[in-house]
């Protein structure tokens, strides 16, 4: 039943997460036919600029909602943390799988964790929720932007340009580079972006037979945790462009826990709240006021003139 097209980024970590999806789906509905697009997006076109300077929301995914309009393709998968926090009108979720490690790591020269590495020491990363949760926690280190896929990354780390740089686990983990690294970032440390090791697959609204399929490969309470996380965005109209973070856990008692936090790019500033409960909207929007009463609003509002300029 069924002859699918799926619209796919073509770097080797989104055609993995991509045949990894498409491997779950023949699984559960073996007669089906699954055809691959891949497409180009900008995030993917400009790779010489800080994310941050780019500008704009979804640059990883726009092209791709496009052919899906286009009913070029059927359905997309993305990184939950590279959609962002609105999707436009006629596309959804169809499916939010189990996620894995939502944590950043460290990869350095000689396996340093983040309290061995020198004084001064030069660090990779170009996102700015990133750098602000280092600096916070060693202000001494020199943050330096750092884009391209993994592969290229790690091998800037391997050519000795930095003594350290900072990725997913998820990403890692899904392209078998999982022997680099150096250290699990505790998310007291390093608060993962929304969405973080977690997969969304997207498709038309009105497509039910597509809904049908996909609901079978969503994961209920990972799907309330990431809702959580992305209203808190949602809340704070942030992007892959501002220094927030958030990560949702839930309990067995189905309740949600939400961290949320908002950090200036220099680290002087971060803002931090918990809160738990049953809503994973309300509490999205819970966590986001409290820090707004804190006076996060200024340091984003900061952020977003800076970008601009
Ligand atoms: N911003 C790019 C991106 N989008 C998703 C992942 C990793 C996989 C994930 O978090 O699900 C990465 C690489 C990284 O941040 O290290």
């Amino acid at each position: 039943m069924g002859n699918w097209k799926v619209g796919t980024r073509r770097s080797n970590l989104a055609l993995t997460q991509t045949n990894w999806v498409v491997d779950q789906l023949k699984g559960l509905a073996p007669e089906a036919d699954f055809e691959l697009h891949e497409i180009v997006t900008k995030g993917d076109r400009i790779l010489d600029v800080t994310l941050s300077k780019v500008g704009g929301k979804g640059l990883f995914v726009k092209e791709i909602e496009q052919s899906l309009f286009d009913k070029e393709t059927d359905f997309a998968v993305h990184s939950c943390k590279d959609m962002p926090s609105e999707l436009p009108e006629g596309l959804v979720i169809g499916a939010i799988p189990k996620r894995v490690d939502p944590r950043d790591v460290l990869l350095s020269k000689d396996g340093k964790t983040l309290d061995e590495l020198p004084e001064g020491a030069l660090v990779g990363t170009s996102s700015l929720r990133r750098s602000a949760q280092i600096l916070a926690h060693r202000p001494d280190i020199q943050i330096e932007s750092l884009r391209g896929n993994i592969d290229t990354r790690v091998r800037k780390l391997e050519e000795g340009n930095f003594d350290a740089i900072i990725l997913a686990a998820a990403g890692l983990e899904r392209v078998n580079f999982e022997g680099e690294i150096a250290q699990f970032l505790p998310v007291e440390i390093s608060l993962p972006a929304v969405g973080q090791g977690a997969l969304a697959i997207e498709c038309r609204a009105d497509d039910k037979e597509m809904l049908a399929l996909l609901k079978r490969i969503d994961h209920e309470p990972t799907r309330r945790a990431v809702t959580a996380e992305r209203s808190f965005l949602h809340k704070l109209q942030g992007g892959c462009q501002v220094p927030i973070g958030a990560y949702a856990t839930v309990a067995e008692d189905n309740l949600i826990t939400l961290t949320g936090m908002v950090g200036s790019p220099d680290g002087k500033q971060l803002f931090k709240n918990t809160a738990t409960g049953n809503d994973p909207l309300a509490l999205g929007i819970q966590v986001a006021e409290a820090l707004l009463a804190q006076g996060a609003g200024e340091v984003l509002e900061q952020v977003l003139r800076e970008n601009q300029q």
